[in-house]
C-alpha cells in the first residue's frame, strides 16, 4: 500500500483498465454460471451484462459499476481486505527493485492501484448468495464491512466509488476517461457505458422576430405552397441542449473471430496488451492466428510475450498454470484449463475459442471433452511453427545464410529477434524436449546453443551438422558451469586439435536434456567427458594399448580403492598428462555435481547413478611416458631382487612388503610444464633429490604420482 499511495507513478491510469478488467471477469463469471443454471442471470436491469462508469463531479467521486457475479461478505473480506495474497510479496519484491508499477494487474494484486488516485474507496457488491454489503477503506491498512442498508440496490454486481484525490481531478472529465477506455479496454467483451453529456438539437418554439423575417424573405411557389400548407404547424427552431445518456465506448472487437488479413499488426497488439494486462511499450515477438476446421472447429490466436514472466519457472511442476483463455461461442469459460497447452507452452498468451464444445456442461465435464485432445494437439503444432518461423525471419540465422543481401535487409527489423526469444524462454523448449516425445525433433529444431565454433553466436544442430567433418558420426559436446570452464577443458584437446566442433551447454537443465536427446537426423550424441569417445581409427591404439600395459595395470591397482574401473589410453588428450572420465551409462560429473547441489537429492540414488570412472592416460606425455619408464625399471629391479631372494621388502623396514611397487625415482623437476597438474601441491624437489635412488626414492616416487592421481580422481576432475 505504501509503494501504491507513496508512488511518484506518473502513469496513475492503470488503475481504471485493473478496474475494467475486473468487472469484464466477474461479468465472465456469471455468464458461465448462467449456462447452466439460467436464474443466476436474473431478471430485467440486473440481466444486462454490462460496465457502467459515472462521474459525480461535485463530491469528485467516480464509479465504475458491473453486474457481475458480485462479492458476498466474505468475498470482500478474502479478495479486497486480505493484502497477503501469493502476488502481493512478488509485486513488492519486484517494485523495491525498480519494478514497473504498470505490471501490477499480473501480481493478482491490481485492485489496490485504485489508491493511485483516490484517498477513500468504497465497493459496494451483492452477490446472487447473500445481502448488499459495502467495503470501505482509506488505505491506511484497515476496512470495514457492513451490511448496505443507504444506497441504491445493484440487483446483483458491484460498484466501486473512488473518493478522487486533488490531484487526480483529472479523472472527473469524460473526454479523458474515453480515451482512457479507448487506450486499454477496446477489447473488453462486454459493453463499457459512461455517464455522459452531450449536446443535442432540440426543436423549440421559434420567436416571433425571426418568423416574420422568414416570412418576408420568402417567395413561394405554388409548389412550395402546398408544402407549406400540410406542414401548418407552429413554428419552431433548433438550439443545442445538453443532456445525459449512457454512452457506449467500445465496439466489443472479437479480434480472433476476424479474418486474419483484416486486422493491422496494431490491433493484434493492442489486443495482446489487453489480453497479458501488460501495457508496457513492447509489442509481442509474435503471433499466430488461424482456424482449425474438421472434426473439431476453433480459432485461436496465440501470443509470444515480449519478455518471460517473472515467475515463468517457479513451481513449474505444481503451479496449474494456463495463459490461455477458452471461450465456447464467444462465451469465456476458463482461463485455468491446464490441459489445452503443455507446460512448457505455458509462456503463450493467447486465446482459444470452440465451436464444437458443448456450452451447457460444467467446467469439469468440459475439462474431459474429448475435442479437447485435438484442439492441444492442434495448438502445439501451431505454437512450434510460430516459434519455427520466428528463426526463419532472422537475418542472423544459419538458415538465412543462402540469402542474398538485398532479401536480409528487407529482414533487418527482424534481426536478432530469435536470440531474443531464445534468451527468455529456450528453457522452455528445453524443458519440452524433455517432456514431449512426441514432438522431440521439431523442438529439437529450435534448440540453439554456443560451441567450439560459434564464436559468442548461437547455434542450432542443423548447422552443426553442415559442418560436421567427413566421416564423423557423432554430434559431440560437453557439459559444464560456463562456456570459460569448458573452453579450458581437457577433454576437448584433441578434438580441437583435430578441428571438431563441441557444443558448450552450460545451463543444468542441459543435463537432463542430454538424457532424452539421444539422436538428432540419425547422428548420436555423444558427451566428450565420458567413455567411449570414437575420433576415427586410431591405428596405433593397439600398439599403444600393449606399450602401457604394465603402466595401466600398475595405476588401477594404486587406484583401486577409488572407485577407478579402468585405466584406458587416452585419445582425447594433447597436453594433458591424463584425464577421469565417466562411464557411458551414469552421470558426468557435472551432473553430479547438480545433483549434490539439490538439497532433497537422494544420496543413496547418488551413489546409484554415480558414473563409473576410467582414468585416461595421455600416452605421448612426457610424464606418462616417464612414469612407464619408471614401473618397467621397478618390474625389473623387483624381477632381479625377488631372483635374490629380497623380494619387496623395503630397505631399513620392518619386512613387511609393500604394494604394489612404483616407478622409481620420479624426477618431477625434470618434468614439462603441466606436471605441476599432477597434484595440489607437488612436493618438489622431495622426489627428485632423492632421484636416481633405490626402493626408497621409488616408494617416494610412487606415493607422489599415486596420491596425486587418487587425489585427483576423488575431486573428479582432470589432473
Ligand atoms: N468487480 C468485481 N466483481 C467481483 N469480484 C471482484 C471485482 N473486483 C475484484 N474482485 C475480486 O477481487 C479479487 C482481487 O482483485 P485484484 O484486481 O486485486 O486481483 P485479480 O483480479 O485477481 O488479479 P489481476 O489484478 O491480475 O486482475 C479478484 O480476483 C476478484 O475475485
Amino acid at each position: 500500500m505504501d509503494i501504491i499511495i507513496n508512488s511518484l507513478y506518473s502513469n496513475k491510469d492503470i488503475f481504471l483498465r485493473e478496474l475494467i478488467s475486473n468487472a469484464s471477469d466477474a461479468l465472465d463469471k456469471i455468464r458461465f454460471l448462467t449456462l447452466t443454471d439460467k436464474e443466476a442471470l436474473g431478471e430485467g436491469d440486473t440481466a444486462k451484462l454490462e460496465i457502467q462508469i459515472k462521474l459525480d463531479k461535485e463530491n469528485k467521486i467516480l464509479s465504475i459499476r458491473d453486474r457481475g457475479v458480485g462479492m458476498t461478505k466474505e468475498d470482500l473480506i478474502k479478495n479486497l481486505g486480505t493484502i497477503a495474497k501469493s502476488g502481493t510479496s512478488a509485486f513488492v519484491e519486484k517494485m523495491q527493485t525498480g519494478g514497473d508499477l504498470n505490471l501490477i494487474g499480473q501480481f493478482g494484486v491490481g485492485f489496490y492501484s485504485v489508491y493511485l488516485v483516490a484517498d477513500y474507496v468504497e465497493v459496494v457488491s451483492k452477490h446472487n448468495d447473500d445481502k448488499q454489503y459495502v467495503w470501505e477503506s482509506k488505505a491506511d491498512g484497515s476496512f470495514a464491512i457492513s451490511e448496505d442498508t443507504w444506497n441504491e440496490p445493484l440487483g446483483r454486481g458491484t460498484e466501486i466509488k473512488l473518493h478522487l484525490r486533488d490531484e487526480a481531478k483529472e479523472y472527473l472529465e469524460e473526454g479523458k476517461l474515453k480515451d482512457l477506455v479507448k487506450k486499454y479496454s477496446e477489447f473488453i467483451n462486454f459493453p463499457i457505458y459512461l455517464w455522459a453529456t452531450k449536446e443535442v438539437d432540440v426543436e423549440v418554439p421559434a420567436d416571433e422576430e425571426s418568423s416574420e423575417e422568414e416570412e418576408s424573405t420568402t417567395e413561394t411557389t405554388e409548389e412550395e405552397e402546398t408544402e407549406d400548407d400540410e406542414e401548418k404547424k407552429p413554428k419552431t427552431k433548433t438550439v443545442k441542449e445538453t443532456t445525459t445518456e449512457w454512452e457506449l465506448l467500445n465496439d466489443m472487437k472479437a479480434v480472433w473471430l476476424r479474418n486474419p488479413k483484416e486486422v493491422t499488426e496494431e490491433e493484434y497488439a493492442k489486443f495482446y496488451h489487453s489480453l497479458a494486462k501488460d501495457f508496457g511499450d513492447d509489442k509481442p515477438m509474435t503471433w499466430s492466428h488461424f482456424s482449425a476446421e474438421g472434426d473439431v472447429e476453433f480459432k485461436a490466436l496465440l501470443f509470444v510475450p515480449p519478455k518471460a514472466p517473472h515467475d515463468l519457472y517457479e513451481s513449474y511442476y505444481n503451479a496449474n498454470k494456463s495463459n490461455l483463455k477458452l471461450y465456447v461461442r464467444r462465451v469465456f469459460i476458463s482461463d485455468e484449463f491446464d490441459d489445452l497447452l503443455p507446460k512448457y507452452l505455458s509462456f503463450l498468451m493467447g486465446i482459444v475459442d470452440s465451436d464444437t464444445l458443448p456450452l451447457n456442461v460444467s467446467r469439469e465435464m468440459l475439462q474431459q471433452h474429448s475435442s479437447l485432445k485435438t484442439i492441444k494437439k492442434k495448438l502445439i503444432r501451431k505454437a512450434l511453427d510460430m516459434i519455427r518461423k520466428l528463426a526463419e525471419e532472422d537475418p542472423d540465422e544459419y538458415s538465412n545464410k543462402e540469402k542474398t543481401d538485398d532479401e536480409k535487409s528487407a529482414m533487418e527489423e527482424k534481426k536478432g529477434q530469435y536470440a531474443k526469444f531464445w534468451n527468455e524462454f529456450g528453457k522452455s523448449v528445453k524443458l519440452g524436449i524433455i517432456e514431449d516425445a512426441t514432438n522431440r525433433n521439431r523442438l529439437a529444431k529450435l534448440l540453439r546453443f554456443e560451441s567450439s565454433k560459434s564464436d559468442g553466436k548461437l547455434v542450432s544442430l542443423d548447422e552443426y551438422i553442415s559442418r560436421m567433418k567427413s566421416g564423423q558420426k557423432d554430434i559431440f559436446y560437453l557439459t559444464g558451469s560456463s562456456k570459460e570452464q569448458l573452453e579450458k577443458s581437457p577433454f576437448l584437446e584433441q578434438l580441437t586439435k583435430k578441428n571438431y566442433e563441441v557444443i558448450y551447454f552450460t545451463d543444468p537443465v542441459d543435463e537432463y536434456l542430454m538424457q532424452y536427446l539421444m539422436d538428432y537426423e540419425d547422428k548420436k550424441f555423444q558427451n566428450v567427458s565420458k567413455e567411449g569417445l570414437k575420433l576415427g581409427k586410431d591405428s596405433k591404439l593397439k600398439d599403444l594399448k600393449e606399450s602401457f600395459k604394465e603402466l595401466t595395470d600398475w595405476w588401477k591397482k594404486a587406484l583401486d580403492t577409488e572407485g577407478i574401473d579402468s585405466v584406458k589410453i587416452s585419445n582425447r588428450l594433447h597436453n594433458t598428462p591424463c584425464v577421469v572420465v565417466t562411464s557411458k551409462y551414469g552421470w558426468s560429473s557435472n551432473m553430479e555435481k547438480i545433483m549434490q547441489a539439490q538439497t532433497l537429492s537422494d544420496a543413496s540414488k547418488q551413489a546409484y547413478m554415480r558414473g563409473k570412472r576410467v582414468l585416461e592416460i595421455n600416452p605421448r606425455h612426457p610424464i606418462i611416458k616417464e612414469l612407464r619408464d619408471k614401473v618397467a625399471q621397478d618390474s625389473d629391479v623387483k624381477r632381479g631382487s625377488e631372483a635374490d631372494g629380497e623380494a619387496g621388502v623395503p630397505d631399513g623396514a620392518d619386512g613387511e612388503r609393500v604394494q604394489p611397487a612404483g616407478p622409481q625415482g620420479l624426477c618431477l623437476e625434470h618434468l614439462p610444464v603441466g606436471a605441476e597438474e599432477l597434484g595440489p601441491e607437488p612436493r618438489r624437489g622431495r622426489g627428485g633429490g632423492r632421484g636416481g635412488g633405490g626402493a626408497r626414492g621409488g616408494r617416494e616416487g610412487v606415493s607422489q604420482g599415486g596420491g596425486a592421481g587418487a587425489r585427483a580422481v576423488r575431486q573428479g576432475r582432470a589432473v
